[in-house]
């Protein structure tokens, strides 16, 4: 629209704030993503979205006079009802608008005004052309938003938004329609969220706290051996092998000897996914020819994948010869969830109400899914709680006093009520996963043309948002002093809303492993911080891996030394 008129449209305008209501049907064209409100008095009255064309305007029924802010051109809502043309309205003081970003060179697009540190370039970016970004990499165009409005709008499972993997979503290189995660929001994705979400439930996860905890006691000795020799050990290294090692047991009831001594090797289980979500990265993040090439990233990619099922299938063929020699029961989902030893074991005998069990393909699939999305995500972040142990000993020394006072030990029995003693170990964890969290890239694509989201940003159907949840947790306007890590700013009072604090994303296909994982990484800090000093070898800068699906340290160097008795 030429400017002249612009100005002509803005002249009748109003300005409406989308958290407080907006006129949702004002028109076919538009898909406005807020609830209307309720019906006070019925008048109508035509309106447009500033920045359309004016014979766009369609006839509303305004239904709550309160809705409307104040606007800045008509300051009364007689104002607006009585006018006699069609009405602009702003998003919250914007005319619609499509999402900028830097122009993309030739090919490689915004690759490397992107990469390597994509999150700080990202912040970099939202500081320069608003809460959501256009960013074209390698072919594909995927937008930002570090906005927590907008993340509701995309994450909260709507007509307008929902999980669907397509070939600009950062998951294409792995989706499988049969599995959380990695498929769209279908009917797999209901059976199988049904049942995975039922094993995990905040009841049934205390009950996997004793078996988690005797798992990551075993790498005590481990750190025994390195502090007997004054060896260092790189985090991540280390941390995949604690995860792993965990939930080898919670999901399959197998002991993968990670543990045994710092040499032990990794299981194929493990290095099958850590190469598949590596080689995923690399591909989505070079465009879809790349991971078609017969050779190079793509097809290793093809391999990991197949030789990860074989695997699996082989661990759960080990449980079913079990339960053949020792008959258990078959159980509803809830009873399933506290009876379970494993998820394996829960997926065998969990029932639905119609005495249905989860048909066998999508068994599979989801396994595999829980075993990647449970050790990749919490090796992560066990590495950056190290990384937080070393960076700020006044805060390890706080937590080392909290645990002595509560007497914790390696044979402490971890019950909801013990953690809920560990007041400081609670927040420092908060704290943790708020700079540091391991997640970044929740995606969601437009279900329809022209969604318009909050400040006016109009997308079309298949566009590709991600909740750029680093940015959200480093937000100026959200948190005091962003930069800072505080765990004292988790007081009982200080409560930041869904959509700006979530780790663990939020909305219909939000974490369903977050209390496991939860518990886990208090048990994790409550047994390291116990007996061993964390300190950072050397000052070398930390540097992450962009080329990964998760946030992880690379060169994260750590010396644990045995505290005395
Ligand atoms: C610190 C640890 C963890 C973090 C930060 C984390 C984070 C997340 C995030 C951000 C998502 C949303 C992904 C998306 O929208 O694309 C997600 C989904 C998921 N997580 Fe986690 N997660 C963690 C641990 C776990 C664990 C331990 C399990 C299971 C054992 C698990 C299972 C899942 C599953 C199955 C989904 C997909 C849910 C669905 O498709 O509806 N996660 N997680």
């Amino acid at each position: 629209m030429p400017a002249a008129d612009r100005r002509s449209t803005r002249a009748r305008s109003i300005k409406t704030e989308t958290k407080t209501g907006f006129p949702a049907a004002m028109s076919s064209r538009f898909q406005p993503t807020t609830a209307i409100p309720t019906l006070l008095t019925m008048t109508f009255q035509r309106f447009h979205l500033l920045g359309t064309e004016p014979s766009t305007a369609k006839e509303v029924a305004l239904e709550s006079f309160a809705s409307f802010k104040k606007g800045e051109v008509l300051e009364k809502i007689e104002e607006v009802v009585d006018h006699p043309d069609a009405v602009a309205v702003a998003i919250d003081g914007h005319a619609i608008r499509e999402p900028q970003g830097p122009a993309p060179l030739p090919v490689v697009g915004n690759y490397y005004e992107i990469y390597p540190d994509h999150l700080h370039n990202h912040g970099r970016l939202f500081r320069k052309y608003g809460d959501v970004i256009r960013t074209e990499v390698m072919g594909k165009v995927v937008y930002l938003t570090n906005s927590p409005s907008v993340s509701e709008q995309i994450l909260i499972e709507s007509p307008y938004f929902s999980k669907e993997i397509n070939s600009n979503h950062p998951l294409y290189g792995i989706r499988n329609n049969d599995a959380l995660f990695l498929g769209d929001t279908n009917k797999n994705w209901v059976v199988g969220h049904k049942y995975a979400s039922a094993s995990m439930t905040g009841k049934a996860i205390p009950h996997y706290a004793k078996m988690t905890h005797n798992e990551l006691v075993k790498v005590l000795g481990v750190l025994h051996t390195l502090d007997a020799r004054e060896e260092s050990f790189n985090a991540y290294s280390l941390t995949l092998k604690i995860a792993s090692q965990v939930i080898g047991k919670f999901t399959l009831m197998r002991d993968l000897h990670h543990l045994d001594s710092p040499e032990s090797p990794l299981d194929d289980l493990v290095t099958d996914m850590v190469a598949l979500l590596g080689y995923n990265k690399q591909v989505t993040s070079r465009g879809e020819w790349f991971g078609k090439l017969p050779f190079g990233p793509g097809k290793h990619l093809r391999d990991s994948s197949g030789h990860f099922q074989q695997l699996l299938e082989k661990q759960l063929q080990l449980i079913k010869d079990e339960h053949e020699k020792n008959p258990r029961p078959d159980l509803d989902l809830e009873t399933a969830a506290l009876d379970a030893d494993c998820l394996a074991d829960f997926f065998l005998r969990a029932a639905d109400k119609n005495g249905d069990k989860i048909p066998h393909d999508l068994l599979l699939a989801n396994l595999g899914v829980l075993v990647g999305a449970g050790f990749t995500t919490t090796s992560s972040a066990m590495a950056w709680l190290l990384y937080a142990l070393a960076k700020y000993p006044d805060c390890q020394d706080k937590l080392l006093q909290e645990l002595v006072d509560n007497d914790i030990t390696k044979d402490t029995e971890f019950t909801p009520a013990v953690f809920e003693k560990l007041a400081y170990l609670e927040k420092f964890l908060k704290e943790a996963l708020r700079m540091h969290g391991p997640s970044f890239a929740p995606a969601r694509p437009a279900q329809v043309d022209n969604v318009v989201l909050p400040g006016g940003y109009v997308l079309n159907k298949g566009d590709v948002v991600i909740s750029a949840l680093y940015s959200i947790h480093y937000h100026p306007k959200i948190w005091n002093n962003p930069e800072r890590f505080d765990p004292e700013r988790w007081t009982p009072d200080f409560k930041p809303s869904r959509y700006e604090y979530m780790p663990f994303a939020a909305g219909g296909r939000s974490c369903i492993g977050f209390a496991f994982a939860l518990q886990e990484l208090r048990l994790f800090l409550a047994t390291i911080v116990r007996y061993y000093d964390i300190s950072q070898v050397g000052d070398e800068a930390i540097e992450y891996d962009p080329e990964f699906q998760l946030i992880r340290p690379t060169n994260l160097y750590i010396r644990a030394k045995r505290r005395p008795e």
